[in-house]
């Protein structure tokens, strides 16, 4: 499903105003969900404190505290500032006809409800004043919350926290979530998340055209490859792995696994002489090659048709495998998967991303962690105003590559524009080896015939689904086979 930013959303309102639904009807219908929420999920609150800002957001609040009053609940309005005369909000805190008592009175009883209506999408600094002591008191009682769009003091476009922020048992936002739904620290101060319809159509969506998603199988799972019954193993994609030295051979064959396990037709472990033995006593079905230096294997990379390369798990930074990814990002029609020391070599001599010719230049995909990604990107990492979705787009466009920028909340980013919000992560993943499986899983995709953005969307999702699946304890090992379940799942539906 698309994720609008802030500006696409007041766009939204604008069409839906524009085709007929005013944006009076628009709040009066957000304030209704409100109060639909409040009764279906605290339906043990019958006292409720509706806490209203200046702005839209407190206009909603009073739509809700009058719908709640008039079922019979015990509700109180408290507001910090008076709404803009002649304004929608004005209009609807016209219509509450209850006390309004000031923020700075409000005291937070633990057995009532907190409707936090103070800002939502039109956060623009951070709290202060009178709000924030209000907000510090609510989080000092442990009221139950029900925030409106947002948490106040999350910002909608970024996620982040302006100063200090509430934190909801439940946020209900309106037609489409917003980046700060689903990136992080907002997410976790949502809490649940309900998407209420307020009644703009769907239709808006084709002249906002959004390019952002929180990521999911409807976005990928037509493409996912499905062989055919005379498919040739070679035809199913061959990938290659390249292998560190000998005592760090492990992090290649666990992306070569979960390759394998993830469809590909044909593995092999492309490893330095040193690092052969450990490699033969341990693969099976993958394949082993020699390879001396670059020459090699770029020759067979040519000569078998490698459809993508991962490298970087466990590679090594040294100068020999600096002239590997030099001479990599040199190799036509092979898509590449850079990941771990390939990211630091990277980083150690940025020209080798950007001198590459664009013309012949393969495919590639890079897999920072937020530490990986800042030693690649420093100035945008630096940047405080970024959210992590316009940090990997600014990187995915300066490097020319998808970045699947990972965390609790990875973003994939094209260098077009395209960027998508994964939301099924565990913790579970947040274990060693965990981001081989992912190269390699990637890595699948794309030798399988996925365009690099949807076989990176896809992996992403896929390996975060398998670690929720495997849950706790769960170790690298165990990614590959449970990815291949859900990956089987998802091509028989
Ligand atoms: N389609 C929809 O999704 C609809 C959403 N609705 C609701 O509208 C809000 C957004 O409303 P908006 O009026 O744009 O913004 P807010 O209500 O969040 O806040 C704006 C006012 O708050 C002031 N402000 C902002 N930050 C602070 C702060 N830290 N301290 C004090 N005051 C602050 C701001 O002042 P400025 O000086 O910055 O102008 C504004 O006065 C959305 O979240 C939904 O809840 C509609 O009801 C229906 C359609
Ligand atoms: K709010």
């Amino acid at each position: 499903m698309q994720i609008l930013d802030p500006q696409e959303m007041n766009e939204a309102d604008r069409l839906a105003a524009a085709g007929g639904v005013t944006t009076l009807q628009l709040m009066r219908n957000a304030g209704a969900a409100v109060a639909r929420v409040a009764f279906e999920r605290f339906p043990d609150h019958s006292r409720i404190d509706v806490l209203c800002g200046p702005g839209n957001n407190g206009g909603d609040g009073f739509v809700a505290a009058r719908l709640l009053r008039q079922s019979g609940c015990d509700v109180r309005v408290w507001q910090n500032a008076p709404a803009r005369p002649g304004s929608d909000a004005d209009q609807v805190a016209r219509e509450w006809d209850g006390d309004v008592g000031t923020l700075a009175e409000f005291q937070p009883d633990v057995r009532a409800l907190v409707i936090d209506a103070l800002y939502g999408a039109g956060l623009s600094r951070a709290l202060a004043g009178d709000d924030l002591a209000a907000i510090q008191r609510i989080r000092q009682n442990g009221c139950r919350v029900l925030a409106v769009d947002l948490p106040s003091g999350v910002s909608g476009a970024t996620g982040a926290v302006l100063g200090y922020a509430l934190k909801a048992d439940c946020t209900v936002t309106f037609f489409r979530k917003k980046p700060g739904h689903l990136l992080y620290p907002g997410r976790e101060l949502c809490g649940a998340l309900v998407l209420a319809d307020i009644g703009i159509s769907d239709a808006v969506l084709h002249l906002i055209k959004p390019g952002l998603w929180e990521n999911g199988p409807a976005l990928w799972q037509p493409h996912l490859p499905k062989p055919n019954a005379t498919a040739h193993k070679y035809r199913r994609g061959h990938v290659a792995v390249l292998s560190g030295g000998a005592t760090s051979s492990g992090a290649a064959r666990l992306a070569a696994e979960a390759a394998a396990r993830a469809g590909a037709g044909a593995v092999t472990v492309l490893s330095p002489p040193a690092a052969l033995l450990p490699n033969a006593a341990h693969l099976t079905a993958t394949m082993l090659r020699r390879v001396e230096d670059a020459a090699a294997a770029r020759t067979f990379i040519g000569e078998r048709k490698v459809a993508s390369v991962v490298c970087g798990p466990g590679f090594g930074t040294g100068d020999w495998h600096g002239s590997m990814v030099a001479s990599l990002l040199r190799v036509n029609e092979t898509a590449l998967v850079l990941d771990a020391d390939a990211i630091t070599l990277l980083a150690r001599d940025p020209g080798l991303l950007q001198d590459r010719p664009t013309e012949a230049a393969p495919s590639i995909v890079l897999t920072p962690h937020e530490g990986e990604f800042g030693r690649l990107f420093p100035d945008l990492a630096a940047d405080t105003a970024l959210s992590k979705v316009d940090r990997a787009r600014l990187a995915a466009r300066r490097a020319q590559a998808v970045v699947i920028l990972k965390g609790p909340d990875t973003v994939v980013a094209a260098s077009d524009g395209r960027a998508a919000i994964n939301s099924n992560g565990t913790v579970w993943l947040a274990t060693a080896g965990s981001g081989d499986v992912l190269a390699g899983i990637v890595a699948a995709l794309i030798a399988g015939g996925m365009p690099p953005f949807g076989a990176a969307c896809a992996a992403v999702w896929v390996h975060a689904e398998a670690g929720r699946e495997e849950g706790f304890g769960l170790t690298a090992e165990d990614l590959p086979q449970a990815a291949r379940r859900v990956l089987a799942r998802l091509i028989s539906r």
